[in-house]
């Protein structure tokens, strides 16, 4: 298989999407997809899927379709995903205990190996099978359990403090789903989850 070097934001974009949508149909038992069924499903329109994935080498077989199976672990190496991936959680209140019990990291490989809260009442308590964590824990855990992502459940006004304690431990990733806008170097992403902001988006495509 040939792999550029650096995938478009565009093409990075819509893969995680095919593979967001592969996931979904690996877990209800579908074992081929269609480039159509992917379109309906993406809204990215057919052609352009079968030229992001033609791109990759040969994955469909025409008129059966994608093998769903394959499909998702040639994503997830295009994307370089494939594997496990330790993710440090920092708040346990209602959405971090709601990330920390579901499915939604875990189904693309990301774990959730450490939760650091700041409330004493809260620290040394079990969410789901890990303990609750004073966050003086957090350099030690990031070397010890090689965790590469930091997710913010907190609230914005705890949000920047966290975040410069994620830089100095060395991570590199930060998910944050509060509203604040966090300062960090270049070499460190972060991503935040908005859902206003993702339907004010869907929203222009669909008023235009
Ligand atoms: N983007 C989304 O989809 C989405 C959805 C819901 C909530 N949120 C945001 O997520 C954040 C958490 O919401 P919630 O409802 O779980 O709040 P919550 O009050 O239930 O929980 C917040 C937790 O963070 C802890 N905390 C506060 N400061 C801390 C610090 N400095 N270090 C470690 N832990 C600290 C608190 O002790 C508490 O346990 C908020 O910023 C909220 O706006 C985002």
């Amino acid at each position: 298989m040939t792999q550029p070097e650096r995938l478009s934001l565009g093409v990075a974009a819509r893969l995680a999407r095919y593979l967001q949508v592969l996931t979904q149909a690996k877990k209800e038992g579908k074992e081929t997809i269609s480039s159509q069924e992917l379109s309906e499903w993406t809204h990215v329109n057919s052609t352009q899927i079968r030229r992001d994935l033609s791109g990759f080498g040969k994955f469909g077989k025409r008129g059966v379709g994608y093998n769903v199976d394959s499909l998702v672990s040639q994503i997830r190496k295009i994307l370089r995903t494939a594997g496990q991936h330790n993710i440090a959680l920092f708040g346990a209140g209602h959405l971090g205990r709601a990330i920390a019990s579901s499915h939604i990291f875990a189904d693309h490989g990301f774990t959730v190996v450490a939760i650091f809260d700041n409330d004493p009442e809260k620290i040394g308590e079990k969410v789901g099978t890990v303990t609750v964590r004073a966050i003086e824990d957090l350099k030690q855990a990031v070397e010890d359990e090689d965790i590469v992502v930091g997710v913010l459940a907190v609230p914005g006004g705890s949000a920047q403090q966290l975040a410069d304690r994620l830089v100095d431990a060395g991570v590199k990733i930060i998910f944050n789903y509060s509203e604040a806008l966090l300062q960090v170097p270049p070499e460190v992403t972060v991503h935040t989850s908005s859902p206003a902001v993702d339907l004010l988006y869907a929203l222009y495509f669909y008023l235009t």
